[in-house]
């Protein structure tokens, strides 16, 4: 593990217990999940990008002043992937940093829309990532599946384009399980996209938008309410909200709580200040998650280690945390209860050692 990664707070032990962790993984974008290697070796072949092609000089690179500049930088390494060749390596190297984690299944935010909208051929898109997807699985034991997001800001025409990509049976992508919508959220309010969103429903998708991550609690609402959201990407500020809180626990609609994200991006001034312990305290449902990893140098055992420390957790707590991101996932019962079994396995003989 990197050495900036391992928390002096948490035990060595407990550090080691979480990489050997089974695990799933549920809200992560897939390019905010390039690895510094990545991004530089793109760079490098795009030679008219702003994105540093030195890899020490991302890390200053990846230093957000607030949301909106951690967008800006977003999009320019979104700016660097142009061929399907790209999004291939993209997809495939994505995996491969998973299984180094254990990461048996993870559902990868795509967004289609900024890659056509570039130029890349749909179909030629849509292959680079299955490909990808069916090496992953066969090669590592990472078993992939996608969520495609709208990025809001880019308005309706992105929900337009979207949601074809993800319902014209003659493009979607088989392993497409998901429908969200990403991007800021100041300004581009969740029930203009119910059309879409029901559209994406009724050809089988689960709702995951993103809520609550850089507004108030009233935007979780209405992505309950307009977008029939299962999960709730991030939903920071639910904790402002006891009702919601307490609706949220009632209905056993998971967060996908990401907590290095929320201070790289300034959503939450200190990890002392964030939200997971009121969440859990309050009966919610948590998810452990990384976003966009290598953007806010962390990766997905580091949250883990954040969580335990959050939480005040042992490696019991910890492998429950992790059935946790298991039984929320869009997996079917036969693919949940095998990970589960591995997760109980891998504690149990931890335990007992
Ligand atoms: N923490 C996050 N919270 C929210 N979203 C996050 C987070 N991390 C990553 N994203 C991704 O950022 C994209 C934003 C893209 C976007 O806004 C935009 C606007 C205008 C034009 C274009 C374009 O492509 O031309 C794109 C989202 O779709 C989402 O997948
Ligand atoms: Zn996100």
């Amino acid at each position: 593990m990197p050495e900036h990664l391992v928390d002096p707070d948490v035990p060595r032990d407990l550090h080691a217990f979480i990489a050997g962790l089974p695990k799933a993984e549920l809200h992560v974008h897939h390019v905010g999940s390039a690895s510094p290697r990545i991004v530089s070796e793109l760079a490098a072949r795009h030679p008219d990008s702003k994105v540093p092609t030195d890899p020490e000089a991302l890390v200053d690179y990846f230093q957000f002043t607030d949301f909106a500049h951690f967008i800006d930088v977003y999009l320019s390494v979104v700016d660097l992937i142009r061929t399907p060749e790209d999004v291939r390596l993209l997809t495939y190297e994505v995996a491969r940093d998973m299984a180094r984690q254990q990461v048996r299944y993870a559902e990868l935010t795509i967004t289609p829309f900024s890659s056509t909208r570039r130029g890349i051929d749909e179909g030629a898109f849509m292959d680079a990532i299955e490909d990808a997807r069916k090496a992953a699985e066969a090669e590592f034991g990472t078993v992939l599946r996608w969520c495609f997001d709208i990025p809001g800001e880019a308005g309706l025409e992105s929900a337009e384009e979207t949601t074809r990509l993800a319902t014209d049976d003659r493009v979607r992508p088989e392993g497409l399980v998901s429908f969200g919508l990403g991007g800021p959220e100041i300004g581009v309010g969740r029930p203009q996209f119910k059309p879409y969103f029901d559209q994406a429903i009724a050809a089988g998708l689960h709702s995951v938008p993103h809520a609550g991550e850089t507004t108030g609690p009233q935007t979780v609402w209405d992505a309950l309410t307009h977008l029939r959201a299962e999960r709730i990407g991030h939903g920071t500020s639910s904790a402002q909200d006891p009702k919601l809180l307490a609706h949220l626990a009632e209905h056993r609609i998971p967060l996908e709580v990401c907590p290095t994200s929320n201070i790289a991006t300034r959503a939450v001034r200190t990890l002392d200040e964030h939200p997971l312990k009121e969440f859990t305290r309050a009966g919610v449902l948590v998810t452990i998650n990384s976003d966009d990893p290598p953007m806010f140098g962390t990766d997905l055992n580091n949250e883990y280690a954040v969580a335990a420390r959050l939480l005040g957790l042992d490696e019991r707590g910890l492998a429950e945390l992790a059935k946790n991101g298991v039984d929320s996932s869009f997996l079917d019962a036969p693919g949940k209860a095998r990970i589960r079994d591995e997760i109980d396995t891998y504690a149990a003989a931890w335990l007992s050692s």
